[in-house]
């Protein structure tokens, strides 16, 4: 999983507005992830897709996908990358099928009818096959972009907010989809605010705000370290005090007396291992409970704290002209 498939170094991006929307951006990205990029309205998600797949053109920096340079092998390195944007621009006036094998045909694959038609029915489109673009759904139209994306089998796979504004049922056809493309060994890297699925689906994951990188990290890690737990514990009688058997953990009273409250284990994942160690104390101090309920601080928590800690400003619009 280490090797990396794309390098992003030192990249830049100024819109002839003035609008500086990526700030001296670094990131590498390995072989085979799943890879979330999180970050705010404006943070520049976009924009770095774009810069990869020779939709923006940089204002400085490098970009390497498979080892290759993309200024000077674009072609060859673009050929191995599928893209599903936000939205549909082109192809209104085209059916289904043609547009998603057309796709197939634009990065140099032979056709293959049998391998569209398995893309089409694997995202419940086959139906739809001989309808024009134009008429579709919204939901039915962002099938088609996913389609069009897959038709050229790419090793490495944009997806710009993927499930932003679709219906729960496509939202899980298209982590089906994900789940497949990736035992395939496709690299998916994906933008997203929705933080549960990056929580659910990634590997790692990267926060971006300001066109700044500010952290990278496996989930997993980046939850233990930057995670809190809280802990309420409801007394069988009230305390007036913090009794001193638990006075070293980070706890206070609550509820008038008849609870506890712990904040703690930040930076060290330990926070429930400290949980139980409080609770023999109380035992031990003779201070009886009737319930605990404790919670981890969830990736949205952290990511809200990062980009604040990161961030002066409010939220950028996304449409400026340019
Ligand atoms: N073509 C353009 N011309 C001028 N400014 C632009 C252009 N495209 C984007 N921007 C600006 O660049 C900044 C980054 O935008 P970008 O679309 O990359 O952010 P994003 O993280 O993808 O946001 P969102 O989550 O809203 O899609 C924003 O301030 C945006 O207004």
């Amino acid at each position: 999983m280490s090797e990396p498939i794309l390098e992003i170094s030192g990249l830049s991006k100024t819109y002839a507005g003035g609008v500086k929307a990526l700030d001296n951006a670094d990131l590498s990205i390995r072989k085979g992830e799943i890879f979330a990029l999180l970050g705010p309205n404006g943070a520049g998600k976009t924009t770095l897709i774009g810069a990869v797949c020779g939709l923006v053109r940089p204002s400085s920096g490098k970009i390497e996908a498979f080892g290759l340079d993309m200024a000077r092998d674009w072609r060859a390195a673009r050929a191995r990358i599928g893209l599903v944007p936000q939205e549909l621009s082109t192809d209104m006036f085209e059916k289904v099928e043609r547009a998603v094998a057309y796709s197939r045909g634009l990065f140099g694959h032979a056709p293959d009818k049998g391998r569209i038609e398995e893309i089409l029915r694997a995202l419940s489109l086959w139906d739809k096959r001989d309808a024009r673009i134009m008429e579709l759904s919204g939901g039915m139209k962002r099938r088609v972009l996913i389609a069009k994306a897959l038709a050229h089998e790419p090793d490495l796979l944009f997806l710009d907010e993927p499930t932003a504004g679709v219906d729960v049922e496509l939202r899980k056809d298209m982590w089906k989809q994900i789940g497949i493309m990736r035992e395939r060994g496709v690299t998916i890297i994906l933008t997203t605010h929705y933080i549960e699925e990056a929580e659910e689906m990634a590997d790692r994951v990267g926060v971006i705000s300001k066109g700044r990188i500010l952290m990278v990290d496996d989930k997993a890690a980046m939850m233990k370290r930057l995670g809190r737990t809280e802990a309420h514990i409801a007394l069988a009688a009230p305390l007036t005090e913090l009794p001193d058997a638990i006075a070293s953990y980070p706890v206070e009273i609550e509820d008038g007396g008849m609870g506890l409250c712990y904040r703690g284990g930040d930076g060290t994942g330990r926070g429930k291992e400290e949980v139980a160690e409080l609770t023999k104390a109380l035992t031990r101090a003779g201070i009886d409970y009737t319930g605990i309920d404790v919670r981890e601080s969830s990736l949205e928590e952290i990511f809200v704290g990062l980009v604040q800690d990161g961030d002066t400003g409010g939220s950028t619009d996304n449409q400026e002209a340019a």
